[in-house]
């Protein structure tokens, strides 16, 4: 339905847009998404005829769009622009009558067919109510849906917005969009819009296409465009990702760099965790964030730390739940821990699959360790078997700090740190 090739765009000979090649079909529901300067705009101006291209082209069904009439146009496409200021004081009703202007003659009366649209526009955009009102009388989201009404009235096939949310609170973005996605999947309607919300496109849009220096990064689904490498080279931003419970799409969460200098400075120092049931969830972001090499193992594909460390995209050794650790893990696991500068343990030394982690442990007497939570330990009986002897040897050595709380973990690792940098002095 729309689409590009080659696409080139300049302002006053700077480059903006560096050759787009796209194709959107009907009925998509389109997300253009990229960071702040990166030419989302001035593409959906260049999709619209706003602006003109240098080079390249772009067809609207097939039609080159600079051979189309302006009325013509206006039948097959309707904008919302970014600013959608409006400096008269008309009612709501004639803001909207407007959209039907491509169909009405110089002069000419509205008829019959323009009120009834103007009425069905009203209806699913909920505007009627705000017929009388002058649109300088509203708030933000309504002004929107009356603008959104406006582009409908002139019964376009593509709807193409820029940052339609951008100034709303988040009860009006749910509902933009709510409109959006019904108009898209009820009318048949397509729709192109810009957004700087990961989020609220990752949800709603069918295909997101992301948008780096004037170029195409990436397009394709949420999943396959929302990915945290992706994220970091786009916008060199660390997140987590997780599902969506009620989407199951991509939901991103900045991981919020704490001290850039101290990133910096921690980079070389590598933590290997040991850990299960869900025990890193308080601090493992926080360790990430600020800048640790971490690495864990050996977890339990579906465990909780499993997850987590999945989604903030660490390395580890992962085994399949309920069997033992194979000759493989363990040799991964020695691995990461052979190059660790410190060893946090979290779990407890029952059972198969922490016993073989203990056992790898006994191999490193060297390594400084922390063992969190220690006072959950001593409330287990780990008294029998195997276990205990490892754990008791380990506990033996001076270079086992045993931390009951989280904010002592960050305070121990500094020390660790700073007196392993001395001693490489
Ligand atoms: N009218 C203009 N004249 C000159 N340069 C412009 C003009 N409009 C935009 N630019 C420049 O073109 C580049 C791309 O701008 P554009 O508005 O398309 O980016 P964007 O991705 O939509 O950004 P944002 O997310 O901040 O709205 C920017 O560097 C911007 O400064």
């Amino acid at each position: 339905m729309i689409k590009t090739e080659k696409l080139k765009f300049s302002y006053n000979k700077e480059n903006i847009l560096k050759g787009i090649d796209l194709d959107f079909y009907k009925g998509d529901f389109i997300g253009i998404i990229g960071p702040n300067g990166s030419g989302k705009s001035t593409l959906l101006k260049n999709l619209s005829r706003s602006l003109k291209a240098d080079s390249g082209s772009v067809y609207l069904d097939n039609k080159v769009l600079a051979e189309y009439s302006s009325v013509k146009l206006a039948k097959k496409l309707a904008v919302v622009p970014q600013d959608s200021q409006v400096n008269f004081n008309f009612n709501v009703y004639d803001i909207i009558m407007m959209g039907r202007h491509p169909y009405q003659k110089r002069w000419s009366k509205t008829s019959d067919k323009d009120k009834k649209i103007v009425r069905e526009v009203m209806q699913v955009t909920d505007t009627l109510k705000l017929k009388e009102k002058n649109i300088n009388a509203l708030s933000g989201g309504e002004r929107q849906r009356v603008i959104i009404a406006r582009a409908l009235a002139q019964k376009p096939e593509v709807l193409l917005l820029d940052e339609p949310t951008s100034s709303l609170d988040i009860n009006y973005q749910g509902e933009i969009y709510d409109l959006l996605k019904y108009l898209n999947k009820n009318l048949e309607l397509t729709i192109i819009t810009v957004s700087h919300d990961l989020n609220l496109t990752a949800q709603y849009c069918e295909k997101l296409l992301l948008i780096k220096s004037g170029k195409i990064f990436a397009s394709g689904s949420a999943e396959e465009v929302l990915t945290k490498s992706n994220i970091k080279e786009v916008y060199n931003t660390e997140v987590l990702i997780k599902k969506n419970p009620l989407s199951n799409r991509p939901f991103i969460t900045l991981i919020p760099s704490a001290n850039l200098q101290e990133n910096k400075k921690n980079k070389d120092f590598r933590i290997h965790i040991i850990a299960g049931g869900g025990t890193t969830k308080n601090f493992l972001a926080d360790l990430v964030s600020l800048g640790y090499q971490i690495t864990l193992g050996v977890l339990n594909i579906g465990d909780a730390d499993w997850q987590l460390a999945r989604e903030l995209g660490l390395e580890m050794v992962e085994a399949d739940p309920f069997e033992n650790i194979n000759e493989d893990e363990v040799k991964q696991n020695k691995e990461m821990i052979s190059k660790a500068d410190l060893i946090i343990l979290t779990n407890l030394p029952f059972g198969h699959g922490n016993l073989a982690n203990l056992k790898i442990l006994e191999e490193f007497p060297e390594k400084n360790k922390i063992l969190l939570n220690n006072i959950e330990i001593e409330k287990r009986d780990y008294t029998k078997g195997k276990a205990e002897l490892i754990w008791n040897k380990l506990l033996e050595a001076d270079n086992i700090y045993l931390l009951a709380e989280k904010e002592n973990l960050f305070s121990e690792i500094k020390r660790l740190e700073k007196s392993e940098m001395e001693s490489e002095l």
